[in-house]
């Protein structure tokens, strides 16, 4: 029988770190130059409050109970305030967003054009002439009618009648060129301005800050990117220039009316604007539905990306059936909103139909009776018949007009706030940058308090104090959920803290350039992203202009390169989305090539070798430590965040992170692991299972 015992586990966990010293006596902070630490002088003190030190050596926390009874109600309202909202999405942001649309979208989706005047310009002149051209069809056709049912009567301005039909031919040329001329322009413009806004939001929404991420989906703000760029520029450009010409027609058509009879025109007006209005609104209608059957399309994408994308999952719990039952359903609902779409666009376009053929008859009828009264000529009837057509054709294109250029509006809105959204980290480009030469990295936290944006009620840290020396290798541990991988997240301004305060060298991390002092850190998560493409493509990521030999010194001190080295493609391999094409263990050890290429300062594994066999692990973790010739023989801090205790054991340090958000017990492993009733050997005590044979 084999056991496990707790005291056994902390008993050997000290024999396998040798036993190693740990000088809590020297200062932590070694400011001035930077020196290679050891095992003995790398090391952390804590300032908290929360932690102090006994006099056996031995750091404990004095401060057990949990944060939410430690902070007052009035101080956890006053955090709450300061990350502007409750659990889930933000209510504070979303109500912004609304009103930043409606009071300033107007204007400004008309300034986004601006820089298009040119073309745009170019096409409202265009429009001129060819609605011109077009306006002048009805007017002349009437004339042709009248002088080819009238035998006495002359072809105006001497032609001859082949001279007037060529004449017009060329007009119709014209006016058809300008047409074409009109979509291209307004086409390209266009373009222009969905290539430019899209390049611009990517650009704001790269530099957004995490809290930003927790609470927009990515699908949405993909949408945003792709969809709504494309409404904002089509309602300024293809509805503004299509809502020109239906005014234009408008007004030119019922003017031409007028001119050519006003007493036909007049009952045209009674006829026409009716059948115009109901077309509209119940072309309304027969929109919404079809909107409705397009968000139900919607879900059913999302659904099946999802299920697709996971099917992993479902085949392995066996959910096959199960999830083409969903689908089904999901597709029923579509059927029956189609349906209804169907049956409603059916009655629209025959009502139509029958609208536009009883207005004829009844046009036929009256001015049939006029024409047979001598009041007015079979072509004025003709061309006040065609310009009617055009104005109820113009009247129901306005509509339209301007529910499309509300849409634009709503989703210009939706840009604007994208746009206009500062990061709440604010990334301060003029801020502290230390020159290599006198740059150390050693690492305060100050009292840190902190609360995630989105959850803003549950206290991640509170007090947290703790210091990690420059050239230090630092593992934290702790159980699962107490803010490990929040203490990689801060380091890296992912987010800031809501108190105290996180130094570097002294300097406040906020004050610091954040682009100068992130090429300073890298970080390597548990499960890495790589991208999709060859294993080059993901390791010059970390820095794009490493030589082949830099590649291979990274790979080699990753531990990475005896096995792409046996790749019948070596670097070149494709490594598929999202590096599904490798092992989660290489895949691990890649990231800490690209980690490395960046050769950082900082080194921050998050379980990054979590899924590498204790050799491996043994192996990566031994290399990082002797540091690498091309790196200059600069040792770098690492941090690693870890639950194994063979991981643990090569740190200099441990910091153990308690339940109440602080470090509760921090010294080398051995020193920790020697006390049996403390914190950290109760943590491993519960993670080992005690096996019984
Ligand atoms: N983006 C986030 N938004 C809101 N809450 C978060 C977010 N990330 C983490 N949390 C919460 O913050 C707390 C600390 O999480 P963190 O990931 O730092 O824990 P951890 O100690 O690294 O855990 P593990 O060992 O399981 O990886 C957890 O309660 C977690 O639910």
């Amino acid at each position: 029988m084999l056991r496990w015992q707790r005291a056994g586990l902390c008993a050997a966990s000290e024999r396998a770190s040798g036993g190693a010293a740990f000088d809590h006596g020297r200062s932590p902070l070694g400011v001035g130059p930077r020196r290679p630490a050891s095992p003995a002088d790398a090391r952390v003190a804590l300032l908290s409050s929360t932690v102090v030190r006994g006099g056996d050596g031995r750091y404990y926390s004095t401060e057990q109970r949990p944060p939410s009874a430690q902070s007052d109600g009035a101080d956890s309202k006053q955090q709450a305030a300061a990350v502007g909202g409750g659990g889930g999405a933000d209510p504070e942001e979303a109500r912004r967003e609304g009103r930043t649309g409606t009071r300033q979208a107007w204007l400004r989706l008309f300034r986004l054009a601006r820089p298009e005047y040119r073309l745009l310009g170019g096409a409202v002149g265009l429009l001129f002439v060819s609605s011109s051209v077009t306006m002048a069809v009805p007017f002349s056709m009437g004339r042709i009618i009248d002088l080819v049912t009238n035998a006495g009567a002359a072809v105006p301005f001497g032609l001859t009648l082949g001279q007037m039909f060529a004449g017009l031919g060329a007009v119709c040329v014209v006016g058809a060129l300008a047409n074409a001329g009109r979509i291209v322009l307004i086409r390209v413009a266009g373009e222009r301005m969905v290539a430019r806004l899209r390049r611009q939001m990517f650009g704001r929404i790269m530099h957004q800050d995490m809290g930003f991420f927790d609470r927009n989906r990515t699908g949405d703000l993909v949408s945003r990117l792709n969809a709504d760029t494309a409404i904002v520029s089509k309602s300024i450009t293809n509805n503004v220039s299509d809502g020109l010409r239906a005014s234009i027609s408008a007004v030119a058509g019922l003017g031409m009316m007028l001119y050519v009879s006003p007493k036909l025109t007049g009952i045209m007006l009674g006829i026409v604007p009716p059948i115009a209005l109901w077309a509209v609104l119940y072309g309304r209608y027969v929109k919404k539905l079809s909107k409705k059957t397009q968000e139900a399309l919607g879900d059913m994408t999302k659904v099946s990306e999802e299920r697709i994308g996971n099917v992993r999952t479902v085949q392995a719990f066996s959910r096959e059936a199960h999830e083409t039952e969903r689908f089904g359903r999901e597709a029923q609902r579509i059927l029956a909103l189609a349906k209804r779409e169907a049956i409603a666009s059916g009655l629209f376009f025959g009502g139509n139909g029958l609208a536009g053929n009883l207005a004829i008859l009844a046009f036929l009828g009256l001015g049939g009776r006029m024409v047979m009264q001598g009041d007015i000529s079979v072509g004025d009837m003709a061309s006040v018949m065609m310009y009617s057509g055009y104005v109820g054709m113009s009247l129901s294109g306005l509509s339209s007009f301007f529910s499309e250029v509300m849409k634009g509006v709503g989703a210009g809105s939706r840009l604007f706030y994208l746009l206009d959204r500062e990061p709440e980290v604010d990334r301060n480009p003029g801020g502290v940058v230390v020159p290599d030469s006198e740059f150390v990295g050693n690492i305060t936290f100050d009292s840190v308090g902190f609360r995630y944006p989105t959850r803003s009620d549950v206290p991640v840290f509170h007090k947290l104090s703790l210091e990690i020396a420059a050239g230090s290798h630092v593992a934290i541990a702790g159980p699962s959920g107490k803010g490990k991988s929040t203490i990689a997240a801060l380091l890296l301004r992912f987010y800031d803290p809501l108190e105290g305060r996180i130094l570097i060298d002294g300097h406040d991390l906020r004050d610091m350039d954040l682009a100068a002092w992130r090429s300073r850190v890298a970080v390597v998560p548990q499960e890495p992203a790589l991208f999709a493409g060859t294993i080059r493509d993901n390791l010059l990521y970390g820095r794009p202009d490493a030589t082949d030999a830099e590649l291979i010194e990274a790979l080699r001190v990753a531990d990475a390169w005896y096995f792409v080295e046996r790749f019948p493609l070596q670097m070149e391999t494709y490594v598929g989305e999202r590096g599904v094409s490798l092992s989660g263990g290489q895949k691990q050890r890649v990231a800490i090539a690209r980690a490395l290429l960046a050769r950082p300062d900082v080194l921050i594994l998050d379980e990054a070798t979590s899924a590498l066999d204790g050799t491996r692990e043994a192996r990566v973790l031994e290399s990082l430590g002797r540091g690498s010739p091309w790196m200059g023989g600069k040792r770098m801090t690492v941090i690693t965040i870890a639950h194994r205790a063979s991981t643990l054991q090569r740190s200099d340090v441990v910091l153990v992170l308690g339940e109440a958000g602080a470090v509760v017990e921090a010294g080398p492993y051995a020193e920790l692991a020697a006390n049996q009733d403390g914190y950290f050997c109760r943590l491993m005590s519960a993670q080992t299972p005690e096996h019984t044979d």
